[in-house]
This record gives structure tokens, sequence and C-alpha cells, in this order.
């Protein structure tokens, strides 16, 4: 897992490293620009053969710093260097002043001007070293010009310049992957507001990624993320322990890399997610691996609850039963083999269909919203510990399930145990949580408003997107994001999410699976595995047939 940290986060550590006597401000600062400048010739080897033209911005703070060493850095390879600075030397940070005063013993650093900076000699690349993890509000106008994705357009052959960003593109919050906005700077959808459109080939980071690579808009002006090591130790190693549960301060990237350490991948036995599958020992019994109830809804609308029980099968479940309304048991029999139908009409009823032995309850996909859906989830929720599980069933709220307590989710979260996960969509989300689904669409970071929802709650929230936030009511935070080199862009298709539900359902069913914050983080990454590994025209069906495909290349 990699920790991602927030900007007080970095700074906290950064200051720690320094105050131990270890390392300078100055020695990270060079180690950064280095680590831009390795970047930028590991990402493309032609930069790293000749001499070239950059275009270094600098900003008013450490990341500016950063730019004059890399303009410095650059130069001693043989580059022709344009430095502008967007502020006033003399106000720049220690460390950055002394990079800004070594860059001008040998170059020149030109005062912010749009007109000069757009019609200097053509840059082969230009830096972004403007504003980092220190942008504190709106980029200036006169910044966010020259950035602009088109502001290239103004050289010939714009298409081949390359944009590097160190950190973050400019203008991007770290810890919410929100571009601030002047309050009158919102622009017609058709055109991308000024800051927003700062769009980078490269952007480096350092020492860890932060969540605003992540979230919302962050994979979009990132495009291609690297982190640089810039020698500072963290204690990662111990809180990111694969498998455990995730720490309470520091969100962690769902992923299979220990903290980023090289040769650990998902392909070996052992590591991350085989390690929290139950199925991985021989010599079990079904009953070992769970009895997971998947309810469906009524006549013509068993898709969804289908979907789901087939998922829960596919991901693990020992057992899968579906039950439905009696009247839909015809038309879901014609559909179903392994997994086992029982019909029930009446929610006091549930005991009929589900003994001390189910370990699991799904309920949402297509179960139609109103008082019955309510019934059946308070139901499933008064279900105490079985035989063979020490813990109560888990219960995995999805779809129908949650909008059935839009008018009154007090209820709901006066009901739900630590072994129940909401795994809402962002409408559903805005159903249960309307002030919270406001905090998210302002400047608040995803992973603080999911916090405060699970707290709220009282259990596992799960936020559906293609940055999916995880969070127990403890704090705990996982954001696994299908960006980057594991985008999905197939998964945006009509029953997805009831696949999902089904698959954490599944996993988390097992007698001997793990937290169920970490079976979500599981079920998670192998929803997206799946998709990637199915690819284009994909449908939500095909999801659990690729599962035990990208099982497999797990060496389960
Ligand atoms: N923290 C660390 O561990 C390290 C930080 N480094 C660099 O230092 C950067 C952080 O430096 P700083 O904290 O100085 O922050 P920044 O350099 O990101 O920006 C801070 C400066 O910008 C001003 N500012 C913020 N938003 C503005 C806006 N919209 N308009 C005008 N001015 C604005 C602030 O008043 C301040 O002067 C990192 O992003 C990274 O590039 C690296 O040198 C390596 C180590
Ligand atoms: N563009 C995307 N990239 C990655 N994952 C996506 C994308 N769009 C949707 N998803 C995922 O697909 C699923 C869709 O779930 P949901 O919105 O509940 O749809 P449905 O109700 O049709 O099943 C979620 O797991 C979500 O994270
Ligand atoms: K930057």
């Amino acid at each position: 897992m990699t920790e991602l940290l927030t900007a007080n986060q970095m700074r906290a550590l950064e200051s720690a490293a320094i105050e131990s006597g270890k390392v300078t401000g100055l020695e990270l600062m060079e180690r950064a620009g280095q680590g831009v400048v390795d970047a930028l010739c590991n990402n493309w080897p032609e930069l790293a053969e000749t001499a070239h033209r950059a275009l270094v911005l600098c900003g008013p703070g450490n990341n500016g710093g950063d730019g004059f060493v890399i303009a410095r850095l650059l130069a001693d390879r043989g580059w022709q260097v344009d430095v502008f600075l967007y502020g006033k030397a003399e106000k720049l940070p220690p460390d950055a002043r002394a990079n800004h005063d070594r860059w001008i013993e040998t170059g020149e650093a030109h005062q912010w001007d749009v007109d000069l900076i757009l019609s200097g000699a053509r840059p082969d690349v230009i830096v972004d070293a403007v504003f980092g993890i220190g942008l504190t509000r709106p980029l200036p106008g006169e910044v966010a010009r020259v950035l602009d994705h088109h502001a290239r357009e103004s050289w010939k052959n714009w298409m081949r310049i390359r944009k590097v960003a160190v950190d973050c593109p400019s203008g991007l919050n770290l810890d919410n992957g929100h571009v601030p906005l002047e309050p009158d700077m919102e622009a017609p959808a058709s055109e991308p507001p000024p800051g927003r459109s700062n769009i980078a080939d490269l952007t480096v980071t350092f020492h860890t990624p932060k969540p605003g690579h992540y979230l919302e808009l962050g994979p979009l002006m990132s495009r291609h993320l690297a982190v640089a090591d810039i020698g500072l130790r963290g204690d990662a190693m111990e809180r990111g322990i694969i498998g455990l549960p995730a720490d309470p301060e520091r969100a962690r990237l769902t992923e299979p890399k220990h903290f980023g350490a090289a040769g650990l991948t998902a392909l070996e036995p052992g590591t991350w997610p085989s390690s929290v599958l139950p199925k991985r020992r021989g010599g079990a019994h079904k009953y070992d691996f769970g009895h997971l109830i998947v309810f469906a809804g009524g006549v013509g609308r068993g898709g969804a609850g289908r979907m789901a029980a087939r998922a829960g099968l596919r991901a693990g479940a020992g057992l899968v039963t579906l039950v439905c309304p009696k009247a839909a048991l015809m038309e879901n029999a014609m559909q179903l083999n392994a997994v086992m139908l029982r019909g029930l009409d009446d929610p006091n009823l549930l005991g009929e269909v589900a003994d001390d032995r189910v370990s699991g309850f799904c309920l949402g996909p297509g179960l139609g919203v109103g008082t019955r859906t309510r019934a059946l989830v308070q139901a499933a929720l008064a279900r105490k510990a079985g035989e063979r599980d020490w813990r109560r069933p888990v219960v995995v709220l999805d779809a129908d399930a949650l909008t059935s307590f839009a008018d009154d989710p007090e209820t709901l979260f006066a009901e739900v145990h630590e072994r129940t996960i909401l795994t809402p969509h962002e409408g559903e989300f805005a159903r249960l949580f309307p002030d919270l689904a406001e905090a998210v669409r302002g400047a608040k970071s995803k992973i603080d408003v999911v916090r405060e929802a699970a707290a709220r709650a009282g259990c596992v929230v799960l936020l559906k997107g293609a940055d999916t936030v995880i969070t127990n009511p403890e704090g705990a935070a996982c954001l696994h994001a299908a960006a980057y080199d594991r985008a999905a862009p197939w998964l945006a298709t009509a029953g997805a999410g009831d696949v999902l539900a089904g698959m954490i359902a599944g996993l988390a069913a097992s007698p001997v699976s793990a937290d169920l914050i970490v079976a979500a983080e599981a079920a998670v990454w192998l929803h997206v595995e799946c998709a990637r590994s199915f690819g284009p025209g994909l449908i939500a069906e095909d999801l659990p047939e690729e599962l035990p495909k990208v099982l497999r290349a797990l060496s389960l």
C-alpha cells in the first residue's frame, strides 16, 4: 500500500527530517530538482541524449525553489534555459532564495510577463514550478494564462512541447483534487475555466503521492505521475502493512505495491490482495467460505440481484442463495444454476430462508424502493452472530436499500453495525448525507467527507466513482483510483455497481475473511482488474466471468 500524505502531513515529515539534523532543506530541494530531471529523462529518453530548450516557470515559494534547481541542472547538461519568476526574489523563502541566487550567477530570472513568456523562443519542455502544496487560493489570472493548455499554441509545432509539473500542475489542490476558482470565474460548461486547463504531460511528485493526484481532477491534470524519492524516510512501512486495517490518520492508496517497494507485484503469491482473499487454503468445506444471501426484486426486476449473486459466488462465497418474492421464483429459476434460489414475501420470515449459517447479506440491487426493502434491511441488520463465525453476518447495502432510507437516514444509522457497509454512488450518497455531498462539491476532500459519513453512520462507507473512497468510523481511509495506468472507463456501464456489491459481500461473507474495510478494498481492486482484463465492450455481466482469470493471475 502507498500512503497518501496531505500537505500538512508532508510538511510535518519534512520538518521532522530537517530537525533530526540528518538532512537540510537545501538538500531536499536539490534532490527534488534532480528527481524531476531524472524523471524527465526517463520518460522521454530522447531528451536525455542531446541538449534542448526549457522554459522554467518559478513561483514565489519552495515549488519555485525546485524550479531554480531544475533550471541549473538542465543548464549543466548544456540546455538553453529561460527562467521566469512569478513574485519577488527578495520574498522567496530561504532555500528557494538560495537556489535563485545560485541560478542568477550564470543565468537570468526574468520577471513574470505573459506576453514576453509566450512570445519567447519555442521551448521543448515547459517546467511548471509555480505552485505546489502551498497553493492557498485560485491561480492568479496571469499565471493561469501562461499555464493554460492552449498557451502552447503560441509556438509552432506546439504539440511536441512537453509540460512537466513539479509536485502538481499549479492550481491543483493536492489535498482534494479540486481547482479552487474565484467565485465569479465559473465558465460556461463547454469551456474549461482558467486554471482547470493546466494539463501536464508528466507530473513528478516527491516521497509519496498526495490524495489530490488521484481525486477528482487530479488524474486529468497530472496525466502521468512519477514519484521521486528524496530520501525522506517515513514510518509508512509499519503503518501500511498489507491486509491490516488502514491507519486512522493517513489515507492509503489501494494497490498491491507495498509503499512503493520495487519487486513486489500482484503476481507474487502471498502479497496483497491474494493475502487477504479467504479462498487460499485446501481441505476446506463450502461453509468455511460462508453462505451469502442476495435479495432480488420482483418480476422482471431480478437482473441486478442475479448479477450481484453471481459476483458473490465467483468472488469466493461458499454458497450463494438468491431470495426473491415468490412471484418471481419462476423467472429466476430459469436463469440460475450454481446460485440457489428461495422465495420470500414477508420480511419477518427471514429466518425461514436464512439459517444460522448465513454469514452475509447483500441488499439493494434491483430491490425496489419502499417499506418492504426497509423491512428486509432491518431484518438483515438485526441478525446476530451465527454458529460458524463469531462476528455478525456482513451486510452490504447498495442502491435501493440506501434510497429506501432517503427520508430518514437516522433510522438506518441507528441499526447498522460494524459489519455493515454502505456502497452508494454519488446520487445515493447525497440522499443519505445531503450536507456532506454539498461539502464534497465545495472545497472539502472526498476522503474527509466520506470519513465523516462513516463516523455519522457508524459503519463502513464506500463512495463509488473512478476515485472510490472507503472509510470506517475509526477514520481509516482507503482510496482506490481507476486512473493513470489503471483507468477503466468501461466500468461506466449499467450494473457495474451491482456486481461490486456482490463481490464485496462474497469476499466478506467468509468466516475467515479480513476486516470489512480490507475485504472491500480488495473487492474494489478486483472489480477494476476484471474491467481492465476484459477491456472495451465490457458489460456488467462480463465482470464476474472475468474474475477467475484475474484470480489465476494472482497465482491463487
Ligand atoms: N515539503 C517538502 O517536503 C518538500 C517540498 N518541496 C517543494 O516545496 C513545495 C511547497 O513549497 P511551499 O510550501 O513554499 O509552497 P508553494 O511553493 O507551493 O507556494 C507557496 C507560495 O505561494 C503563495 N501562494 C499560494 N497560492 C497562491 C495564489 N493562488 N496566488 C499567489 N500566490 C499564492 C504563498 O503565499 C507562498 O508564497 C512543494 O510543492 C515542493 O515542490 C521540495 O523542495 C522537496 C521537499
Ligand atoms: N469511469 C469510470 N472509471 C472507473 N470506474 C467507474 C467509472 N464509472 C463507474 N465506475 C465504477 O462502476 C461502478 C458503477 O456503479 P453504480 O454507479 O452503482 O452503477 P449501477 O447502479 O449501474 O450498477 C462503480 O463501482 C464505479 O466505481
Ligand atoms: K507546480
